[in-house]
Parts: C-alpha cells; sequence; structure tokens
C-alpha cells in the first residue's frame, strides 16, 4: 500500500523539466567559452530517492543509459584514452581529439574515420587520442610525489592515491565519517585535461544503514550531460552500496553554472511539452569481486519506457 505523502508525491522528472523551464524562461543569456551562448542560472539542486534500484532515468526523451554506463566504467579502470570507448561504439569523448587532431594536422578527417583509426592503430591512439589526467586517473592514480634524493627534487611515486578503493574501505570500516569523498579537481593538473572536471565533487554518507550521496557539479550542459550525470552517480550508489552491504538511500545534485545553450532551443521547447512518466528500476544481476570488476552485462533496467530520442549538437 502506498503511503499518504508517496500517493502525492510528483513524478521525480518534474525537478528536471522544471530546471529546464526555469533556465529558458529565467536565465542569463551569455557568451561561453564554446561560442554556442547559453542560458545560465548558478546554484540548483535536484533530489533523487535511489531505494529499491530506483534510478533518475528520464522518460521525457530516451536516455542512452549503457552508453552512460560504459562511460563509467570507463572511469573506474582509470583510463583515459577514448579508445576503448570508441571501440565500444561510444562516441560521446570522440569530438575533443578530433577537434585537436583536426586543428593541428589540417586534416579534414569524418569523425567516423577517426574513430574507426583510433581503434584500429595503438600508436595513434596514443598519440591522439588521449583527454589527459581527466576523471579516471584522478579518480584512482592522484599523483603523489615524494623526495628524490638532495637536489629539493621530487619524483612521482609509481602508484597514485586510489581514491575509490579508499572509498569503499572508508564506507565498510568507517562508515560515520564525514570524509567519504572522491575528487576530480586536481588543479595542479587541470592545464593537462582535454576538458577540467564537471561532476567534481562526490560526497557521501551513510546513515541508518542507507548510503546516500552529493554529487557537486560545476558546470552543467542541462540537455546532453545531465541526463548522462544523474544516471552516473545514481550508478555508482547503487555500485557502492551493494559493495559495502548498504541500501542506496538519496542522490543530492547541487550544480553551479547550469546551463542551456541556444542551440538546443528547439529540443528544449519539445522536450518540454512532455510528460514524465514510469518508474525504471536498476537490478545487479550478480555481485562482483570489487568496485573495479563491474561489467556492461551485469545491469538491467526494468520499467523503461522512454519517449523518442531527442538529438541535440554538442558543444565543444
Ligand atoms: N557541451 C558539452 N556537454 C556535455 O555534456 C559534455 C561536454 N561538453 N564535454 C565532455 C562531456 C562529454 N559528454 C557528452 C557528450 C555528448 C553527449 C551526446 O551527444 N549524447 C547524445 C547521444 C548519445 C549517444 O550517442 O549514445 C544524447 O542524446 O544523449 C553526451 C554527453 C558530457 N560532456
Ligand atoms: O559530465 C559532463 C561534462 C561536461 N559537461 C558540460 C558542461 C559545459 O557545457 C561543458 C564544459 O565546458 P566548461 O567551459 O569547461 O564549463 O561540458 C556536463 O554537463 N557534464
Amino acid at each position: 500500500m502506498m503511503s499518504p505523502t508517496e500517493s502525492h508525491s510528483p513524478h521525480f522528472e518534474w525537478q528536471y523539466l522544471d530546471l529546464m523551464r526555469q533556465i529558458w524562461t529565467q536565465g542569463d543569456e551569455r557568451m561561453d567559452r564554446t561560442g554556442v551562448g547559453t542560458r545560465a542560472v548558478f546554484g540548483t539542486q535536484l533530489r533523487f530517492d535511489l531505494s529499491q534500484g530506483r534510478v533518475p532515468l528520464l522518460s521525457t526523451k530516451r536516455v542512452f543509459w549503457k552508453t552512460a554506463t560504459r562511460e563509467f566504467l570507463w572511469f573506474l579502470t582509470g583510463d583515459t584514452n577514448i579508445r576503448a570507448l570508441c571501440a565500444q561504439g561510444v562516441e560521446i569523448w570522440t569530438d575533443w581529439p578530433l577537434d585537436r587532431y583536426r586543428r593541428e594536422t589540417g586534416e579534414d578527417i569524418s569523425r567516423a574515420d577517426f574513430s574507426a583509426r583510433i581503434v584500429a592503430d595503438a600508436a595513434f591512439a596514443a598519440q591522439w587520442g588521449d583527454l589527459g589526467p581527466v576523471y579516471g586517473k584522478q579518480w584512482v592514480d592522484w599523483p603523489v610525489y615524494e623526495p628524490a634524493g638532495q637536489d629539493g627534487l621530487f619524483r612521482r611515486r609509481a602508484q597514485g592515491v586510489n581514491q575509490v578503493a579508499g572509498l569503499v574501505d572508508s564506507l565498510r570500516h568507517n562508515p560515520g565519517s564525514r570524509r567519504h569523498i572522491v575528487e576530480g579537481w586536481n588543479v595542479a593538473e587541470l592545464d593537462a585535461m582535454a576538458l577540467p572536471p564537471c561532476h567534481k565533487t562526490y560526497q557521501f554518507q551513510v546513515a541508518d544503514n542507507r548510503l546516500s550521496c552529493v554529487l557537486y557539479q560545476r558546470s552543467c550542459d542541462v540537455v546532453l550531460g545531465l541526463p548522462f550525470n544523474l544516471w552516473g552517480a545514481a550508478l555508482f550508489v547503487h555500485m557502492l552500496a551493494q559493495q559495502c552491504d548498504l541500501e542506496p538511500g538519496e542522490l543530492v545534485w547541487m550544480g553551479g553554472d547550469t546551463h542551456l545553450y541556444l542551440n538546443h532551443a528547439d529540443l528544449i521547447e519539445a522536450q518540454l511539452q512532455r510528460v514524465p512518466s514510469g518508474d525504471p528500476r536498476l537490478s545487479i544481476a550478480r555481485r562482483p569481486e570489487s568496485i573495479f570488476d563491474y561489467r556492461i552485462e551485469d545491469f538491467v533496467v526494468e520499467g523503461y519506457h522512454p519517449q523518442g530520442h531527442l538529438a541535440a549538437p554538442v558543444a565543444v
């Protein structure tokens, strides 16, 4: 039986649509780094219940959750080269290396040809496919320097800090801690990254055996980035809860510069006409050995019946 509050609570996705509407009607219109232009609001929050397999998967357009899952699993491997993504048909990061390749060589190669070459040619991928020390690197191998000899020199330790392994350990052994954090914003390495991290800080809390997450995202493309970022954070909570024998609690998403690109206007108008429905649930088919051993086949989503996909160009 539903509790009185449940029966009256609006569908979780209205928060997303309300945010989109608020930015579109009241956002500050400005030029941005990409030259496309945005409307933006600063300082936003969304909250989602993750209990019983619940996931903030949007129904008002099809969200490719397997693509987002493949990206998230790639972060956990520590890899920062797009080759492993391209090999799985995931092209969401291809435009940045492609842009650099075209600029530096002057060659007018198509995205499909570039991606195929990244997959076929390991040396080419090593030279052109790396994004620099982005999410995966910082999450599982945050660099550590130690003194090397007299001259005040430092050398990089072979193995950096694995924040994700540390997180699992602290959730298991010190659940009451207020320091369960995975941080992507390595100030000293920002210049070497293709893009500085957007979903930069994940903080977790255990209360009453329930695992919750606050994600702070400094910059948010509400149309293309946010559906993936909400999915990724929810996935992370479900995986961590399974590994640490906790129940998934709540996802609290916080945005800094939260924006809509002006060239997404048609899609935004269309999506704002749509009404959310359904109650998708995630289950994990087996319990892998560790947080690093999940595979794409482990994830099963039931009850996802989205409306049609709305394609949008990505601002590079
Ligand atoms: N402007 C911008 N927005 C982003 O969301 C974004 C960036 N840049 N740069 C880095 C990453 C790359 N991310 C991306 C990039 C592209 C899609 C995208 O095109 N999504 C489509 C198709 C997905 C597919 O082909 O499977 C979508 O409709 O979701 C999503 C996230 C998120 N990030
Ligand atoms: O996971 C992601 C990654 C990127 N974005 C968006 C947010 C911005 O539109 C761009 C990044 O540009 P900056 O000038 O570095 O802010 O990518 C996202 O929403 N989610």
